[in-house]
């Protein structure tokens, strides 16, 4: 691995340190008032979304150097490298390239010199097939009937999206009599409630099940997956059914053949497609048969249209780009440790779930690319619930509390349940909460208020403290036309470039995720100390204690 530069060492980063002096106390009132063209100069479009990071603690100067720390971190090399197929995974020597699995342009993209979109397309006719042969009625289940209900069955990448696209797009759910044909399902948790909860009320006869797993090897998924065929053939009592209601979908065929699924039922994808990122391909099944395969196809053009502009577009109109540097200067500048995605629309109640493991998998590393320990912030914490829900939890500490939180509001312009006023008073409240973010209340105003309210003047002087709002919090408004498979693609596109573009800047590997393997090797190793009722001390007194005690308290 070629040595690579710290993020510390890039000249841009000391003039940003320099910079952030002068600007820091700026307030966002101030800065509109300095500017009445702010929103023009701060907002970007791409085709039905707008991007507004105009209520931002930024200026021209900021965004100069912020967009000169990407051009001397690599960035646009970068951009090339992982597109042209080259192995950024270093880690895991792979190369990156969810972008193929959308690449409608069809343009050649090689692994190893060989071209991977004939064996991207061959997936893609065959998840069309399966769909319209689920839609169809064709496909039926063991005693005839078509099938009617969907389980996935996978956890982190192999669930997170297609709950979230499901959720998101249920709109365009492929309906039969008035009403969305399939019911759909998703089993992660390695708690047997979940699968248990989920098989409660489905019929084996009509149920396909969906094992989601890039290795085929996952803990929760193969024990679901197992608890599963266990239930299916408890009812069906013949081996020979599984092969109508199972399918499989992973990198790995000799484990999925060993489960005992027909690999002709196997729907593949490739090393080079991470799992947070692999709702484009064949695990995408669920979305595609619930939504309808042209639907998906549309989800593919809409994040294939967002890469070409991350692609070719120069920083100052690059949408990936500049939040991911706006995401910097809060991070790395004003100490923030966490981000928001607050979508205001129910659908996308799944959206910051989803880049939790997106975000956070990718950018929670501590170590840069040259194998030394970061001496500075990487990855914040991703956190976020639908609006207006957020506002009667945590709004609060956004407000008031002690801590910067940057946010993203994101909302359609365009319901797709329009109802009297509903969508008006949603929207009012995603144009106020960025306002009131922003502009904050001044103690003048407060007084003003208290007094007219009739307060008397030991009560104003008592609650005035309490009822100001500094302010200058900042946030980004993104404004969709309408949440659509297309604008849904370009919208996921979006963050998985902001990620990139970070992680480019951090100097560090983006897409392997070796943190999440010592907590499964303990596991692995307690939980064959679980089936008995002997007292373990092969561990620290806490775990010990607690393992003890879990065992006291099951034999009481
Ligand atoms: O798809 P699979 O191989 O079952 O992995 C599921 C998830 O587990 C991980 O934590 C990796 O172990 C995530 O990166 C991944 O999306």
């Amino acid at each position: 691995m070629l040595p690579t530069q710290s993020f510390l060492q890039l000249p841009a980063y000391q003039q940003l340190q320099n910079h952030y002096q002068q600007i820091k106390d700026r307030h966002l009132r101030d800065l509109f008032a300095e500017n009445p063209k702010r929103f023009d100069h701060f907002s970007l479009r791409f085709e039905d979304i707008l991007v507004d990071f105009s209520k931002n603690r930024i200026d021209n100067e900021t965004l100069t150097l912020l967009r000169r720390l990407a051009s001397e971190a690599g960035l646009s090399e970068a951009i090339e490298k992982m597109f042209s197929g080259d192995r950024i995974n270093a880690t895991e020597n792979r190369s990156v390239l969810h972008v193929a699995l959308r690449n409608r342009s069809n343009s050649p993209i090689e692994v190893d010199g060989k071209d991977v979109m004939p064996e991207v397309n061959v997936v893609l006719d065959k998840m069309k097939s399966f769909a319209d042969r689920l839609t169809s009625g064709e496909w039926k289940g063991y005693t005839g009937k078509p099938i009617t209900q969907l389980v996935n069955i996978g956890i982190g990448g192999s669930d997170l999206g297609p709950v979230m696209v499901t959720t998101a797009l249920k709109p365009y759910a492929v309906q039969k009599d008035g009403k969305p044909q399939f019911g759909v399902h998703f089993v992660s948790n390695v708690d047997g409630v979940h699968i248990y909860e989920t098989l409660q009320d489905l019929d084996p006869e009509t149920t396909l099940f969906m094992i989601a797993s890039k290795t085929f090897t996952t803990q929760e998924t193969m024990a679901n997956a197992h608890s599963a065929r266990d239930w299916f053939l408890k009812h069906a009592q013949d081996e020979s059914a599984v092969a109508k209601h199972f399918v499989a979908i992973s990198t790995n065929k000799s484990e999925v053949e060993k489960f005992g699924i027909d690999p002709e039922n196997m729907f593949v994808f490739w090393d080079w497609v991470g799992g947070r990122y692999s709702l484009w391909s064949a695990i995408g099944l669920s979305i595609a048969c619930y939504i309808g395969f042209e639907n998906f196809a549309e989800l593919l053009e809409g994040g294939h249209a967002m890469d070409q502009h991350f692609k070719n577009t120069p920083l100052e109109e690059n949408i990936p780009a500049t939040l991911a540097l706006v995401g910097i200067w809060y991070n790395n500048f004003f100490g923030a440790e966490s981000h928001a995605i607050l979508p205001y629309d129910q659908y996308m109640s799944r959206f910051a779930a989803y880049f939790q493991q997106g975000d956070m998998e990718s950018n929670g590393k501590s170590v840069d690319r040259n194998g030394q320990p970061a001496a500075y912030q990487t990855g914040p914490v991703i956190w976020g619930e639908p609006g207006t829900n957020g506002q009667h939890a945590f709004y609060q500490l956004i407000h008031q509390g002690t801590k910067l939180i940057p946010c993203d509001f994101i909302a359609p312009a365009i319901s797709h349940r329009p109802l009297g006023e509903h969508h008006n008073m949603l929207l009012s409240n995603f144009f106020a909460q960025t306002e009131a973010l922003m502009n904050g209340k001044s103690g003048e105003e407060v007084v003003s208020e208290l007094e007219k309210s009739g307060k008397t003047r030991e009560e104003v002087e008592l609650l005035m403290p309490f009822k100001v709002f500094s302010g200058n919090r900042p946030t980004n408004s993104i404004l969709v036309k309408q949440i659509t498979p297309r604008t849904l693609g370009s919208l996921i596109a979006l963050y998985e470039h902001k990620i990139f573009t970070q992680g480019v800047i951090w100097n560090i590997f983006s897409f392997d995720q070796w943190g999440v393997e010592l907590g499964k090797q303990l596991a692995n190793r307690i939980l064959p100390e679980l089936t008995d009722n002997q007292p373990v001390s092969s561990h620290d007194s806490s775990t010990n204690g607690l393992i003890n005690y879990f065992k006291e308290l099951r034999r009481s």
